[in-house]
């Protein structure tokens, strides 16, 4: 795939959920000019809405095919998750994603000796101790990317993280404390950073690498003070997740980028952000590899079932904002399936959503209730594999092998396994250095575009700020007054 993840770089992003809507339309065509350009243009086939991004600096990366391609390549990219392009060495990779935003790249700077190299990897962040728990939820909660009230309701983003941090910290310092008291996130994290570290090195790359955590320690603003302190001259940045959502890297980007924005050294500070990186051959390869040693401890390996659970979002991210986050579930799901026939395992798999939230419509089948289901349908062996994050986590550690392993053998599920998490397995992080190297030459300069948050999504339109202001009352009006959530507020299992 190569340079295919530097086409997923994002500075002088405009992240709004408009971006996310209008972008991921299927249909569609995106024109863009070679070289630098002031205008791209997309047009959307359904409707023939034509929708202009003007920036400066203007050029794009397309996939290409080789590593010395320079990254003011620009190209065609299409938006269909369905796409799929080899490369010059044959390998599979998709377009899904490419055009999620409007991009703007600034031509590559050479690798130069004087050069500091930073690479900043995002990740969400967990609780340390039992004590961390309630404020990490509320960090987590007051994202206006995890709880998205219109609007109108903002000043309530708050309060509400307040008191549903409250209400919900009782259950997940349960969960925490059942894995040794707080989350491995941050050890695990860690190693991957000095893992990487000395891959790079051992392709004559010295960078040094930071961790910037979402919602816990370290935080973003502490990583990005460091990158400022250590004078880096190219910055890559590299989220632990992969595939995209809004969610997750889309919220360390957005926080991101309002910090580079108004500040000096910042927005000129070349950057390229890996926005996603699911189709990646190495990391495919991978996973398949931990599913097929793990295949290897039934007795009966062909006749197990392969079982992929990924963290959900609500529908609404998907269906109303555009989050490409399923497209790329499913095209990562079939890559590795895909790989995994080509090694002659051709074992039935299926796909389903874990760690739902709250009393709104998430991504479905749910894991619970496909594994009720396939112990009545009599499969007697299951295999789980954790596939939306890269490390050991309290959705792998307590959900997925203690809650759901339960359930499965209470269905009638008999033989129970799970595929660990990558953590720093050499393989995958070969391939996090590749992609770093990958994606060196198209680092660009961050805009200092004025508008780019999420909290200025779509109403700027009269029309659609009517129709979410409607909409938005009746949601509150439902969230806070509905027996689902009034059950839910009195069995203390909120959110
Ligand atoms: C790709 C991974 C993840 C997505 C997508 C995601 C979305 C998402 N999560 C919540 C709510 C919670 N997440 C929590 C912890 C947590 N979530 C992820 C990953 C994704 N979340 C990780 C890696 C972790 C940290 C785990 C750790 O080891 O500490 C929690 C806290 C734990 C708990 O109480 O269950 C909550 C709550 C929402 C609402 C959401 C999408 C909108
Ligand atoms: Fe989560």
């Amino acid at each position: 795939m190569d340079v295919a993840t530097a086409s997923r770089v994002l500075p002088q992003t405009k992240l709004t959920a408009s971006n996310f809507r209008t972008l991921s339309t299927n249909n569609s065509s995106f024109l863009c000019t070679r070289s630098r350009v002031t205008k791209c243009s997309f047009k959307l086939s359904n409707g023939g809405k034509e929708v202009h991004f003007v920036s400066h600096e203007a050029s794009r990366i397309q996939s290409c095919g080789s590593r010395s391609q320079k990254s003011d390549v620009l190209g065609v990219p299409s938006l269909s998750s369905s796409l799929k392009h080899k490369d010059s060495a044959g390998r599979i990779f998709s377009s899904v994603g490419e055009c999620t935003y409007p991009v703007s790249f600034i031509a590559s700077s050479e690798h130069t000796a004087e050069e500091k190299i930073g690479v900043l990897l995002l990740n969400l962040g967990g609780p340390e101790t039992l004590n961390d728990v309630q404020p990490f939820l509320y960090n987590l909660f007051a994202d206006p990317d995890i709880i998205r009230l219109p609007r109108l309701f903002r000043f309530l983003q708050r309060p509400l993280a307040q008191l549903i941090s409250m209400l919900r910290a009782p259950k997940s310092k349960e969960g925490y404390a059942s894995i040794g008291g707080g989350s491995p996130l941050r050890k695990i994290t860690d190693e991957q950073a000095n893992a990487l570290k000395m891959a790079l090195e051992a392709q004559d790359i010295s960078a040094n690498v930071y961790v910037a955590m979402r919602y816990w320690h370290p935080f973003t603003e502490e990583a990005v003070h460091k990158i400022k302190k250590d004078r880096i001259t190219k910055l890559i940045v590299l989220p632990l997740y992969p595939q995209f959502s809004i969610s997750t890297t889309g919220s360390s980007i957005r926080v991101l980028q309002s910090m580079f924005r108004n500040d000096e050294y910042l927005s000129r500070l070349p950057v390229a952000i890996i926005q996603s990186w699911y189709q990646r051959e190495g990391y495919i390869k991978s996973m398949a590899d931990l599913i097929e040693n793990e295949l290897q401890n039934f007795s009966e390996p062909q006749e197990v079932m392969v079982f992929f659970s990924a963290h959900g979002v609500p529908v609404s991210y998907v269906e109303d904002a555009g989050d490409p986050y399923r497209d790329q579930m499913e095209e990562c799901i079939f890559l590795i399936m895909q790989e995994l026939k080509a090694r002659g395992i051709g074992n039935p798999h299926t796909l389903a959503y874990q760690s739902r939230v709250g009393p709104v419509q998430w991504l479905k089948p749910y894991t619970d209730e496909v594994l009720v289901e396939l112990g009545q349908k009599g499969v007697k062996s299951l295999l789980a594999v954790p596939v939306s994050f890269v490390s050991e986590h309290i959705e792998t550690l307590e959900e997925i092998d203690m809650e759901y392993k339960h359930l499965a053998l209470e269905s009638g599920i008999s033989n129970w396994g799970r595929v660990p998490a990558l953590n720093c397995t050499p393989s995958f992080i070969t391939d996090l250095a590749n992609a770093v190297v990958e994606a060196l030459p198209s680092a660009a300069a961050m805009s200092n575009s004025s508008n780019t948050s999420s909290e200025e999504l779509d109403d700027d339109e009269p029309m659609r700020y009517v129709i979410k202001l409607f909409f938005g009352s009746t949601l509150a009006f439902l969230l806070f007054f509905s027996p689902k959530m009034l059950l839910a507020f009195r069995n203390n299992n909120i959110l």
